[in-house]
């Protein structure tokens, strides 16, 4: 094979209670890319379409997760890699993520498989830092493996898959302004305090349980987030007024979907989901900020192949 088209999932990370460690891939959102192989050695960003974004491999996310795998794998020839945007960079949604992660997924396959998932994730989340300025896995996991996943450990990496309950739907809101990853983390405490940390570790390992178990009462209960919300909610306009409308309309939760200014809302079910998206976006709709939402599936598979 010398080309393989893929779309490559938007993705949420963080989850409320789980900064940087905790993530789950969107079905209804993401890139599509097309990644060839040529004579010439060498890592080409040949085409983006969607967004103004650098063409040079060392300036585009894409291309230095391409670079970082490409090094290693030292191939006798080289990759094209085109870019069909869709997830706007700086929404939240893992923009970067899905460019970092999806060229060295196509560029696996083109090589006949030597690498596994948490290899690609290792590429990726060089690619990842340039963007965020720090080596973070948590919208190239579940991008690359699907469903939710926990980022145990970034050094060594070791990422864990944790399974889906059937029914579990996210809402999502992408207030049109932007927010880079970059400024969001720069504005974080270097410290927490201890209740803080206990109320926090309390809820992963409640989340968790509660997604192992399909317990959609005890994932309601473990949505909260103590330690970077208070901050980075201050970034984003209306949004309490969001989390209280869709609570009212039954989601189990609401958190900033990774840096924001996107906001993700779980539920039981696609017509709670739904309900929820209208709730929402009657917030937005009073306001002068333009916004997009969508209701989404979790995608148990994360990226695909779309050749035929
Ligand atoms: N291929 C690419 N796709 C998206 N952004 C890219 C790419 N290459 C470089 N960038 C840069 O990365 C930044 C966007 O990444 P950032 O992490 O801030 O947003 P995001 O991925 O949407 O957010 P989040 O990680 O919170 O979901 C922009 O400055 C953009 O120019
Ligand atoms: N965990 C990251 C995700 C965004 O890349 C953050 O919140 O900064």
């Amino acid at each position: 094979m010398n080309e393989v088209k893929i779309f490559s999932p938007a993705t949420v990370a963080n989850v409320s209670c789980g900064f940087d460690v905790l993530g789950f891939c969107l079905d209804s959102v993401g890139d599509d890319m097309v990644i060839r192989k040529t004579d010439k050695k060498g890592i080409f960003i040949t085409k983006i379409e969607g967004y103004d974004l650098p063409f040079e491999a060392e300036k585009n996310v894409a291309g230095v997760s391409a670079l970082a795998m490409y090094e290693d794998a030292k191939p006798d020839f080289g990759f094209e890699i085109e870019i069909y945007k869709k997830i706007k960079p700086g929404s939240g949604v893992g923009s970067s993520s899905a460019s970092a992660a999806g060229s060295v997924f196509g560029m696996n396959v083109l090589l006949g498989y030597p690498y596994n998932n948490t290899q690609l994730s290792y590429f990726a989340m060089k690619g990842e830092a340039l963007a965020s300025q720090s080596e973070h896995a948590d919208n190239i996991a579940p991008a690359l493996f699907g469903g939710f996943t926990l980022v145990k450990s970034v050094s060594p990496l070791e990422i864990l898959e944790i399974p889906t309950p059937n029914n579990l739907y996210a809402t999502i809101i992408h207030p049109q302004i932007e927010i880079k990853t970059s400024e969001a983390r720069a504005i974080l405490p270097k410290e927490v305090a201890l209740k803080d940390a206990i109320s926090q570790w309390a809820n992963v390992g409640s989340l968790i349980h509660g997604l192992y178990t399909s317990n959609y009462g005890l994932i309601e209960r473990s949505l909260h987030d103590a330690i970077v919300e208070p901050h980075r909610s201050k970034l984003i306009p209306l949004y309490q007024d969001v989390k209280t409308a869709a609570k009212a309309a039954g989601a189990l939760g609401s958190g900033i979907s990774g840096s924001g200014p996107s906001i993700f809302s779980l539920c039981e079910g696609i017509d709670t989901a739904k309900k929820v998206e209208q709730a929402i976006r009657k917030v937005y709709a009073n306001s002068d900020i333009a916004f997009d939402t969508y209701v989404s599936k979790i995608n148990a598979e994360g990226m695909k192949i779309q050749n035929n």
